[in-house]
C-alpha cells in the first residue's frame, strides 16, 4: 500500500498532517510533529505580533471531541516565518504550511505582504473562520467580506494560497460560498473549521467547560465528522478540479481518514485527536488507513479519492 499524497505539485509521504492550533504553537511542538509519522505541518494561526489570547480554562477535551475559545493565542508571525524558513533549507522536511489570521483585514493583508516578500516555498493558509476572538465575526460568513478579502489578497500576494473555511450549512451557501472561490487562484481550500459557538453543560457542576464567552467555543472531535464530510464532498463537488482540498474535522481513525478522501479530500487534518493523543496518533492513523486499503485491495490514494458513491 502506497499513502504517498500529491498535493499540487508536491509530494507527502502520506496525506496526514495536524490542524491548525493543536500541538503547532511553539518550535518544540512543530519539531515533534516532523518527528512524527505526520505528512507534513501548519503552524498555529498568526497575528502580526504575539498573542496572549483569551482566559484559561479555554480548552476542554470531551467524550464526544472538544470544545475551545483559545482567542487566537500565539507567538506572532516572525517567530513561525522563522521556524519554516530555517526547516525549507533542511534535506528530508516536507513542503510546510504557514497560517495566517489577522483580526482585521489589514493585518492579513500586512502579514501576506510579509511572507510574500520571504524565501518561503511553501503553502500559506489565510484564516477566515476563526470563531473565538471576542467581538470579531468569522469572516468567511460574510460573503462580501471574503470577497473582498481574497481580491485583496491575491493583488499582493504571489505564492500558493488556501483558505481555512468554516462549516456551511446550508446547500445554497455552498453553491455562494463556490461561486466566490473558483474565481480565484487558489491552492486549496481547508474544511472545516471547528463547528462555532456550542455550548457544553456539565450536569453535575451546573458549569459551562471553559472561561471564555461564557463558555461558547468551537466544537471538534465525532461531533462535527459528517458536517466536515458533507463540506469536504460539497466544495469537491462544486470547485474547479484546480483547487485542491483539505479536510478536517472528526477523524480518529484510519476509516475516518479513508471517509475524508473518498468525499474529495487531498490532504487531511487532525485535531482534536491529536490534543487527546499526542504526535503518536500519527503513526496509529497512517497504519489504520493502509490497512483499510488492504483489505479494499486499493494501492494508492487515487484508487478511491473522490469516489464516493451515491446510492
Ligand atoms: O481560538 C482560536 O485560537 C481558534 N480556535 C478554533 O477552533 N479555530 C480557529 O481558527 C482559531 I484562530
Amino acid at each position: 500500500v502506497n499513502l504517498s499524497a500529491t498535493f499540487q505539485n508536491h509530494t507527502f509521504a502520506n496525506p496526514l498532517m495536524n490542524a491548525s492550533g493543536v500541538h503547532c504553537y511553539t518550535t518544540t511542538q512543530l519539531d515533534e510533529l516532523l518527528a512524527s509519522s505526520a505528512g507534513t505541518l501548519v503552524t498555529k494561526s498568526a497575528t502580526m505580533a504575539y498573542r496572549q489570547g483569551n482566559p484559561k480554562p479555554r480548552y476542554r477535551s470531551l467524550a464526544l471531541g472538544s470544545i475551545n475559545s483559545m482567542g487566537l493565542p500565539n507567538e506572532g508571525l516572525p517567530y513561525y516565518l522563522d521556524y519554516v524558513l530555517a526547516k525549507q533549507t533542511q534535506a528530508d522536511v516536507p513542503t510546510l504550511f504557514l497560517s495566517v489570521a489577522g483580526i482585521s483585514m489589514q493585518e492579513d493583508l500586512d502579514m501576506l505582504a510579509q511572507v510574500d516578500q520571504s524565501d518561503f516555498n511553501g503553502f500559506t493558509e489565510l484564516n477566515l473562520s476563526c470563531p473565538n476572538v471576542p467581538g470579531k465575526p468569522q469572516v468567511a460568513y460574510d460573503f462580501e467580506a471574503t470577497e473582498k478579502m481574497l481580491d485583496s489578497a491575491f493583488k499582493l500576494f504571489h505564492k500558493p494560497l488556501g483558505v481555512k473555511l468554516p462549516p456551511y450549512f446550508d446547500l445554497a451557501q455552498f453553491d455562494i460560498v463556490a461561486k466566490i472561490l473558483n474565481q480565484y487562484p487558489l491552492a486549496y481550500i481547508n474544511t472545516i473549521n471547528s463547528v462555532g459557538n456550542g455550548l457544553y453543560i456539565d450536569v453535575d457542576s451546573e458549569t459551562v467547560a471553559i472561561k471564555p464567552k461564557g463558555g461558547f467555543g468551537g466544537l471538534g472531535g465525532a461531533y462535527v465528522l459528517p458536517t466536515a464530510l458533507a463540506n469536504v464532498h460539497a466544495f469537491r463537488q462544486r470547485l474547479n478540479d484546480s483547487i485542491a482540498i483539505i479536510g478536517t474535522g472528526g477523524v480518529q481513525t484510519g476509516a475516518d481518514v479513508f471517509a475524508h478522501i473518498l468525499a474529495g479530500a487531498d490532504l487531511v487534518q487532525v485535531g482534536t485527536q491529536l490534543a487527546k493523543d499526542g504526535p503518536d496518533v500519527f503513526a496509529r492513523l497512517t497504519q489504520e488507513l493502509s490497512d483499510v486499503m488492504a483489505q479494499k485491495d486499493y494501492h494508492n490514494l487515487s484508487d478511491f479519492k473522490n469516489n464516493l458513491k451515491e446510492l
